[in-house]
């Protein structure tokens, strides 16, 4: 579970103080698929950084079962970080490694053996489907394939968390439906719990049983999916909601999140 309480970031922008994350507080339990939405610039990326110190917040804390991990540095905020993985709209990959480098990379910085590397990637292959591809580099991949491969490095060290920015934004959406679909089977099988951000109704819709809407720092509602985009208390959620479309059915909802 992970608490975040009063969580304040700020940026210096040319001599400028300048507050991004305003008094966040969410709660995300084990198991949930977690998205964040709000409109462009509200701080959803800041968030999701602040989750494993990329960003390091100014006040608050943010409670990794039961650990409060603003305090770590050095290696216990390295062997933290393992239990975190993350995927990224650009999919961050190694562009002159292949595809199996690509996925043996946190493993070999672990300083695991050659030979439980191997294990573990062509397993990791397997699950994301790419077993033909291990020697492939990125730039003979599609899009869907490179984040297919992010998502096994992520996985590499057996994550409880993933974190996912934007991860399908770059995708069509028969693409993103697959890479949405693969994480929520991550997230049934294994139990991982995923918190991402996304601005595709979709994703929320077919995935996410919890959401919070962020707006200029601020946590403006959340809580489960259904009730947050259908019955919003705020105007600033009803008119995003709106204008998103990202109004849902019931069932429609039911049939993919249960
Ligand atoms: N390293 C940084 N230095 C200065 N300002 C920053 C930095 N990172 C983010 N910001 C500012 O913080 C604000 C929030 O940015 P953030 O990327 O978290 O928003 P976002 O909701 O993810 O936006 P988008 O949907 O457009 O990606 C923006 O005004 C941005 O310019």
């Amino acid at each position: 579970m992970i608490m975040i309480k009063g969580l304040y970031k700020s940026f210096e922008n040319e001599g400028q103080e300048v507050e991004v994350l305003k008094n966040v507080n969410l709660t995300i339990e084990d198991g949930d698929i977690f998205g964040i939405i709000g409109p462009s610039g509200a701080g959803k990326s800041t968030l999701i950084r602040c989750f494993n110190l990329l960003e390091k917040p100014n006040k608050g804390e943010i409670i990794v079962d039961g650990v409060n991990i603003t305090k770590l540095n050095g290696k216990k905020l390295r062997d933290f970080r393992k239990n975190m993985g993350m995927i990224f709209q650009h999919f961050n990959l190694l562009q002159n490694s292949t595809v199996y480098k690509n996925i043996a990379f946190p493993l070999e910085i672990s300083g695991y053996s050659k030979d439980f590397i191997e294990q573990r990637v062509l397993e990791l292959l397997d699950m994301v489907n790419l077993k033909d591809k291990k020697d492939a580099y990125p730039s003979m991949l599609s899009g869907g394939q490179k984040q297919r491969v992010a998502i096994a490095r992520a996985l590499a060290l057996n994550p409880k968390y993933i974190l996912s920015d934007e991860a399908t934004s770059a995708l069509d959406p028969l693409t993103t439906r697959s890479i949405s679909d693969l994480l929520k089977f991550f997230n049934k099988k294994y139990g991982i719990t995923i918190i991402l951000i996304t601005h595709e109704m979709d994703v929320v819709k077919e995935i996410c049983n919890k959401v919070a809407f962020i707006n200029n720092g601020r946590i403006i509602e959340w809580g489960n999916t259904y009730d947050l985009l259908n019955f919003p208390k705020s105007i600033e959620i009803k008119q995003f909601v709106n204008e998103n479309n990202f109004k849902i059915d019931k069932e429609e909802l039911f049939k993919n999140v249960s």
